[in-house]
Formats: structure tokens, C-alpha cells, sequence
């Protein structure tokens, strides 16, 4: 282990380092409370060796400080001719872990830094499963959030998402349009492709829908099968149409031929729904309205868009 002796008399460091080189430990000697505050961040040792009674600062003062300065717990053992017991009571309360009672019985030393080094071991293979946990718990928060085949946010996502934006507007009094999207003849395109061939394709449109969601609150998210939902938070009917547009225009560009389309390329139906100050109204309701309109824009010709006006809302 590495070790930081804290002493502020020659003979005892040469003493104590002997012992412990003797024992296949690593040595940094510090002289003083001050030099050893310093030592203890520049070699970051697993180990502190700390007498008690030396000039200026002593290791009651180092052990509160640097209990107080460093996040990680690294094990202290006071030195000290002090035997009573109220000082060693007191030792253990001002942050040590141990105390020995000098003169030092190099056994007993042996013994006491195996101990620590044991706890400190344990300590750390804490750490690293508390680390790998955390880890794996980002990636299953993010999971839970994403769809499988798109990897875009998913329908849980999509409702948390409107419910969380349309209380929003409704306390801000700001508009919100939401965007139901449906490719078109997709099952004609998985029949005449095959399945495969359709997951692809839902994976390229769903991407340039997700590129399309620019503004932190938007969000784009498969809603289910062929459909996909876009919540923009903050927007006006004419963002919402001039969205809608650009999502009609992107996904044509995308050029994913459709032999059993009219329009010989994969397109999209986009139907909206928008609310000016979102009073009264659910996150069901806005859906609905949305997928009443998404099927105008199909019975319109698909390839398009429809919104439907709510001006009470
Ligand atoms: N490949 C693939 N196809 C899917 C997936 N989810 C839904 N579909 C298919 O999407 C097709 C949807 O077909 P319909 O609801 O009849 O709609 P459509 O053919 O797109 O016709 P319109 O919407 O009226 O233009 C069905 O064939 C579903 O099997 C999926 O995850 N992968």
C-alpha cells in the first residue's frame, strides 16, 4: 500500500518507514500537519500513518481536514505515546480509524495495516459495482424510453412527453401542435418488399423525423406500426403547417422507392392538431383530433397534410 507517515521526529520516520519498507509498503514521509495536507493530494496514498502531537498543526487537525477535503474515504491510523483510553476515544472521534500506541510493535503494525488494506479493498470493489450500476441504469432509463426497431423515442415516451408539455403550456398559456404522421401504402410496400425491407424503411424515416425535431421541447417518436407523432411545444398553427411541409418534403427526398405507390416513392400523411392557449383540453383529445385529420390527409390524396380548427381551445 501506499502510505503517507505523518511525523514530526527523524528517528521515528526512519524507524516506522523501515517497518513498513520491511513489509512491502510504499513510503511518503511528511513532517508536518501542513506538508502532509499536501502530500496527501499530490500522492493520493491509500494509507495515513498520523502521529498525534506535533508543532503547529496537529493530527487531530489533519484528520478533520482532510476527512473534510477528500471525497474518498481513505483509512487513518493515529501513532501516539498517548495511551489512555479517552485518547484513544478521542482519536477515533476526530475522524482515525485505528490507533497505535507507540513505541510501535512492528506485528502489530503488520497486522493493522492488513486489516485496512482488507476494508479498503472492500471499499473499493463497492464503489466500482455502485459505478457499473449507475452505468447500467442510464442505459435502462434509456431504454425504457426508446422504441426497438427506430430507436427513437417510443409511445411511453411520446404520452409522458405530451402530458409533461401540454400542462406546460396550459400553465404558460403558449400554443402546442401536435403532429400525427403515417407513411403511406405501407402495407402494399411491406407486401411487395417484404417485412425486412419495411423495418428498414421505418428506421430511415424515422431518423429524418427525429433530425427534423430541432427545438429542445420538440419530440419525434413512433406512435405504433407505420405512425409517428411530433410534439412541438411553443408553436403556432403556421409553424405546425410549415413543419408538416418540411416533413412531407424530407421524406420524398428520401427517395425510398415505392413501386406500389401512385407516388413511386415512400411518402407520408400528416395530420395536425394545434392549441392556441391549451386550455381545456386533454393530451386523448389532441390525439384524437390529430388522427382525425392524419385520415382527411388521407382521404385528400396522402402525400399531404390536414389540420383541423379548433378555435376554442
Ligand atoms: N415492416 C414492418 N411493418 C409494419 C410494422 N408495424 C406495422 N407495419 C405494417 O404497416 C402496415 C400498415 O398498413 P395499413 O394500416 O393498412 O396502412 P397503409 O397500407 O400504410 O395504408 P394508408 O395508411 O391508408 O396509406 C401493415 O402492413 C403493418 O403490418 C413494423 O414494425 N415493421
Amino acid at each position: 500500500m501506499k502510505t503517507l507517515l505523518v511525523d514530526d521526529t527523524r528517528t521515528e520516520q526512519l524507524v516506522t518507514s523501515t517497518f513498513l519498507k520491511a513489509l512491502g509498503h510504499e513510503v511518503v514521509i511528511a513532517g508536518s500537519g501542513a506538508q502532509a495536507l499536501q502530500l496527501f493530494q499530490q500522492h493520493q496514498p491509500d494509507l495515513v500513518l498520523l502521529d498525534i502531537v506535533m508543532p503547529e498543526m496537529d493530527g487531530y487537525e489533519v484528520v478533520r481536514q482532510l476527512r473534510e477535503q477528500s471525497q474518498n474515504w481513505v483509512p487513518v491510523i493515529f501513532l501516539s505515546g498517548k495511551a489512555e483510553p479517552q485518547d484513544i476515544l478521542y482519536g477515533i472521534e476526530c475522524g482515525a480509524d485505528d490507533y497505535l500506541v507507540k513505541p510501535i510493535n512492528k506485528i502489530i503494525l503488520d497486522a493493522k495495516m492488513q486489516a485496512m488494506e482488507r476494508i479498503s479493498r472492500m471499499r473499493k470493489q463497492l464503489i466500482q459495482t455502485q459505478d457499473q450500476l449507475s452505468q447500467a441504469n442510464l442505459i435502462l432509463e434509456k431504454q425504457v424510453s426508446l422504441d426497438g426497431l427506430t430507436g427513437i423515442a417510443n409511445r411511453r415516451e411520446f404520452d409522458l412527453h405530451l402530458s409533461r408539455e401540454l400542462k406546460r403550456s396550459q400553465r404558460d398559456k403558449q400554443p402546442l401542435v401536435l403532429l400525427l404522421c403515417d407513411i403511406d401504402w405501407f402495407k402494399n410496400y411491406n407486401d411487395y418488399y417484404g417485412h425486412i425491407a419495411g423495418d428498414h424503411c421505418l428506421g430511415k424515416v424515422a431518423q429524418a423525423l427525429d433530425r427534423l425535431s430541432l427545438r429542445p421541447g420538440d419530440l419525434a417518436c413512433r406512435y405504433g406500426g407505420e405512425e409517428f407523432a411530433m410534439i412541438l411545444p411553443n408553436t403556432n398553427l403556421d409553424g405546425g403547417i410549415s413543419k408538416a411541409k418540411a416533413i412531407l418534403k424530407c421524406i420524398q427526398e428520401l427517395a425510398i422507392e415505392h413501386k406500389k405507390s401512385s407516388y413511386d416513392l415512400i411518402t407520408i400523411s400528416v395530420g395536425i392538431s394545434f392549441c392556441e392557449q391549451c386550455q381545456n383540453i386533454s393530451p386523448q383529445q389532441l390525439t384524437q383530433i390529430s388522427d382525425e385529420a392524419l385520415y382527411q390527409a388521407k382521404g385528400k390524396g396522402r402525400n399531404t397534410f390536414h389540420h383541423i380548427e379548433q378555435s376554442s381551445l
